[in-house]
Formats: C-alpha cells, structure tokens, sequence
C-alpha cells in the first residue's frame, strides 16, 4: 500500500510504518502526477485536496488531513467518489486555547496592564473557543461567547450577538471556520464597518483563518486606532502575509496557535485510527508513547500566584515573544512562513508540567492551574 503524506505531519512513520510504503511530499507543492498510485493521502491545511489533485488517483481509498478545518478539501467530491475521508476535529483545540490565553497574558504584561478583570468575547464557541474559555474561566474571568449556529443548535450555554460582545469585551478572540455563503458566513466577518465599532483599546485575537478578518481593511483602522492591539496567528494570502500588517501586530505568528506537539501527535493519531477502521484493522499503536519527555515536566510551588508568575509559568510550555520574534525575521524572505512551521517542534501543553507542593495542603493555585490543564 501506498501511503502518501505531507513531511510536515509528525510521527507518520511511527503511526503507519507497518501499514505500508509511505512517501514524504512538500504538501504546498503537492502534484496530481505524485499522487495517482497512492492508496492513502494524509495531509495538512496547506493541500488543496480536489478533483485536479485525485482525478488519476483512481486506487485512493482514504483521505485524511490532520486539521480541524476542512476550508481545504472538497468533501462533496471525495462523498461522490466514495474515498472515505476524515478530518481531526478538536485535535489542536487544547494548543489553540492556550496559546490565545497565552497571547492575553503576554499582551498584559507588555503594555502594564492586566487580564485579571477583564471582559472576554469569544466569538465560534466549538473546541477551540471552548478551550479558550476554559483558560479564561480558569483564570476567573468573564467570558461571552457569540455562536449563532450554536444557539440555533440549541446548545445549551448563554449566547450573546456579536454586536453585543463587541460592545461589552475588553478582548475579542476568533475561533470560526472559514465559509463564504449563508446566513453566518464568516469571510470578512470583521470587515471595515465591524472593526469601527471596536471599544477603545480592544485587543483582537485571530487564531481561525486570515480572511475572517478583512485584512486591508485592519491595517486602516490600526493605523488610525493604535489603542487596539492586535494578535494574528493567521493572514489572508498565506504564506505572504501583508508586510505592513505583520508590523502593526503585537504579536504575528505563522499559522501555529495549533503546533503544540500533543495537538499535532493527536491529529496523526485520530488519522491513524480512522484508516484501521477504514481498512478492517485493530489500532494498537498508542497516543502516549509518541511524546518525548519534557525538560520541565515538575515544577515546585508553594507561594501564592502573582499573573506574571503566571506568565512565567506558561512561558515553560510556550514562550510567544519566541514565535514572534522569529516571525518577523523570516516572513518576507522566500519560503521563511513556511521554513517556520515546518521546524516548529518544540511547544509543549500545560499538561506536559506536573505541579508539585511540599506544603501539607494543596495550594489554591493549583486547583486554577488544574483547570487550565496543568498536572
Ligand atoms: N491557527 C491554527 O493553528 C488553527 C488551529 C485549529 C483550528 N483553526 C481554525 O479555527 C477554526 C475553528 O476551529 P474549531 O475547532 O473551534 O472548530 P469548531 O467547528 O469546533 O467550532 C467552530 C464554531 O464556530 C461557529 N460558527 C460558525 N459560523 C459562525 C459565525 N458566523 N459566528 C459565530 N460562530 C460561528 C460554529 O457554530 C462552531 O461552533 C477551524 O475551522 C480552523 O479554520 C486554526
Ligand atoms: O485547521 C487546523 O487544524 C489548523 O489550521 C492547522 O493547525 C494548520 O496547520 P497545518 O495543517 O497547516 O500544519
């Protein structure tokens, strides 16, 4: 069996060594000639998985992309041919969350403010707006979350508008798939009209996909609004994002809210267990034995937790200023947005740290950093 898969998708040999032959391909460059005698295609978000791509590919019989959007594979196409497909959904969302809660905490710490007792508007309340929430709520703040689908769904959670949230949150983190149709479409869901009803100095997180936001349209307004602070992991006409808008970030990343290495090692799992269902095959391979050790996985705590201990805390399993840095180095220069993911490798979860006390009673900061997903 032929098993095609994108270099940058980890612990692929580990996972499907035994199921075939596998060969590593640039997932961007991706040609119909190098995949028309495979039998399985495993990719990420930068392949567009389509009838150009799988005409010829007529021995295709799964197709799994270890993301959780979808914005880049025809699913109608792949039903009508009858190639089973599956997608990872909520495999980052842990890494996607915490990094957003992350960027606040650095926000706060660079502009002598604090997140404690702030308002935060999460708008898409699915896994990765939840795993925000969840940090958030950890933390004690106040969280609205806007989801129109949701709400429509019936979930049972308390849903406000948009317009609401943006009139009431200090913060505004975007957590919607891409979709460009129907009554909740969500292409330039932030269009120019929507980021002139930003509150004074709002800080607008975009960790979903760039064209949620209309990109020209934000460096306007930045460029008129200093007060509002932006983080954006993610850019219309990736991998060249507009110089002029990396420059008016606070914090600019290429597309990794979602690189923890727990995230990607539970995307390739979540394929790997679909194709041994796919194939008739029992999945005994495990999740736990992928991860490599972690430098700081006890950490000793006793006194009471001060937000910037934290941060520093935090900036143990990922330190953002890092990303940041490295970023505005290397996005210009040919290939640098993707050079940087590819060796993206060394982010961890909070749950790669165990909390440990010698006092006799658990501290009350533990129970917090429980919820935020610590050991
Ligand atoms: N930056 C990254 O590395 C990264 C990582 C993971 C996911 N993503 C992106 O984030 C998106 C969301 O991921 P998820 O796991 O939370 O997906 P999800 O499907 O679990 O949740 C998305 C939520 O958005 C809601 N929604 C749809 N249209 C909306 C609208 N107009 N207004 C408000 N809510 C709306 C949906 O009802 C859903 O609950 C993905 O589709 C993907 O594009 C990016
Ligand atoms: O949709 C997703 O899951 C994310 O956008 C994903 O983390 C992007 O990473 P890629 O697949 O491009 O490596």
């Amino acid at each position: 069996m032929k098993i095609i898969a994108d270099e940058n998708m980890p612990y692929v040999d580990a996972l499907f060594g035994d199921l075939g032959e596998i060969e590593y391909v640039n997932g961007r460059n991706l040609t119909a000639e190098q995949v028309c005698d495979a039998d399985v295609l495993l990719v990420r978000s930068v392949t567009k998985v389509n009838a150009a791509l799988l005409d010829n590919a007529q021995k295709l019989k799964f197709v799994g992309s270890a993301t959780i959007g979808t914005d880049h594979v025809a699913v109608d196409y792949l039903a009508e041919r009858k190639i089973p497909f599956t997608n990872a959904p909520g495999c980052n969302a842990t890494a996607v969350g915490e990094y957003a809660f992350i960027a606040m905490l650095e926000l706060a710490q660079r502009f002598g403010d604090t997140l404690q007792g702030k308002v935060v508007g999460i708008v898409g309340a699915g896994n990765t707006g939840s795993a925000a929430a969840k940090c958030l709520e950890a933390y004690g703040l106040k969280v609205l979350l806007c989801d129109p689908v949701k709400e429509e769904q019936g979930d049972s959670r308390e849903f406000v508008s948009l317009d609401s949230l943006i009139a009431q949150a200090d913060i505004i983190s975007l957590h919607v798939p891409i979709t460009k149709v129907g009554e909740h479409k969500t292409w330039y869901l932030f269009d120019e009209a929507r980021l002139n009803q930003l509150r004074p100095n709002t800080w607008l997180l975009n960790c979903c996909r760039g064209e949620v936001i209309d990109n020209r349209a934000l460096i306007s307004f930045k460029q008129q609004r200093d007060d509002v602070k932006l983080v954006l992991d993610v850019w219309e006409g990736e991998p060249n994002p507009m110089a002029e808008l990396v420059a008016l970030a606070e914090f600019a990343t290429p597309h990794i809210a979602g690189y923890s290495l727990e995230g990607k090692a539970r995307g390739t799992f979540m394929l790997y267990q679909k194709l041994c269902e796919v194939l008739g095959l029992e999945a005994n391979k495990s999740l736990t034995i992928l991860l490599p050790p972690f430098q700081f996985s006890q950490v000793y705590r006793q006194d009471e937790l001060s937000e910037g201990q934290l941060l520093s805390l935090s900036r143990l399993v990922y330190d953002l200023r890092d990303d940041d840095r490295k970023f505005r180095d290397c996005f210009a220069t040919a290939a640098g947005f993707d050079q940087m993911r590819k060796n993206h490798t060394y982010r961890r979860e909070y749950s790669a740290i165990t909390l440990k006390s010698e006092a006799p009673v658990i501290p009350l900061d533990h129970l917090m950093l429980r919820t935020l997903g610590f050991n």
